[in-house]
């Protein structure tokens, strides 16, 4: 695993912009794996900048993201459909139709986690995969649990993603309870991963994640064993490491 220490949280913006940049670049018909959280969403502030810039052009990229709400309908703002067109989609050239969300309005679960799986396969797998670090060692919504699940599926959000979650709602009664996320292979299959993390409030998570045993109680711990995997995150998230 590399490693990068920023400053801040908007050097580590800037860098994880950088990397993203670079792929799109060398690589023009890339398949993006995106991300939604607060963390992300500077990387993408310089994305959209550098593009609007001039220097970036997402004319032959594809995109796929991590999960999504079940139940919420596309233009709830809470809905990560909202979220990416609002941070990134609606502001670059990523073509009609080649932007894909797990859909949270389908109601079979099986059925649209199994289509969004062969989706991704028949994209020829995900390029470079962006990830957040839940407080609970979450990536996508995969919580924390047993085993790794594999393929994209159907999770109960646990109590406390509902809890970190509901600032962005009325209330915690208004949080979704499930929603649909790429599985752990499906994260792991991707050819590379560049996760980003900031605030003094992961730095436990980082160090259990990370420098930890791996583990599906901590589930990003599994990153631990993938062959290129790139961690970009502040000081105050790495000051628990020595
Ligand atoms: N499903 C998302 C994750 O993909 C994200 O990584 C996590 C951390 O979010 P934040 O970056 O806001 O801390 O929150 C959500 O639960």
């Amino acid at each position: 695993m590399k490693i990068y220490k920023t400053k801040n949280y908007e050097e580590m913006s800037r860098k994880a912009a950088h990397i993203i940049s670079a792929q799109v670049t060398l690589k023009p018909d890339s398949v993006l794996g995106l991300a939604t959280g607060s963390t992300p969403i500077g990387t993408y502030e310089n994305l959209v900048k550098w593009y609007e810039d001039g220097d970036l052009d997402f004319s032959g990229i594809t995109t796929v993201n991590l999960d999504e709400y079940k139940g919420l309908p596309r233009d709830n703002d809470q809905s990560y459909y909202y979220f990416m067109h609002h941070h990134l989609f609606d502001h670059v050239n990523i073509p009609d139709g080649r932007t894909h969300l797990p859909d949270g309005t389908k109601e079979d679960s099986d059925q649209e986690c199994r289509q969004y799986e062969e989706l991704i396969q028949s994209l020829g797998g995900v390029d470079l995969q962006l990830l957040g670090l839940g407080h609970n060692g979450h990536i996508g919504f995969n919580e924390p649990d047993d085993i790794f699940p594999d393929d994209t599926h159907c999770v109960n959000l646990q109590e406390r993603t509902i809890e970190a979650n509901k600032r962005f709602f009325a209330s915690a009664d208004e949080v979704p309870r499930q929603a649909y996320t790429m599985g752990i292979g499906t994260i792991m299959r991707a050819k590379k991963i560049l996760i980003v993390v900031s605030g003094a409030d992961k730095a436990d998570t980082v160090k259990e994640a990370f420098f930890g045993p791996i583990t599906p109680k901590v589930p990003a711990s599994i990153l631990q064993l993938h062959p290129d995997v790139t961690l970009v995150a502040d000081e105050a998230a790495l000051s628990k490491i020595d």
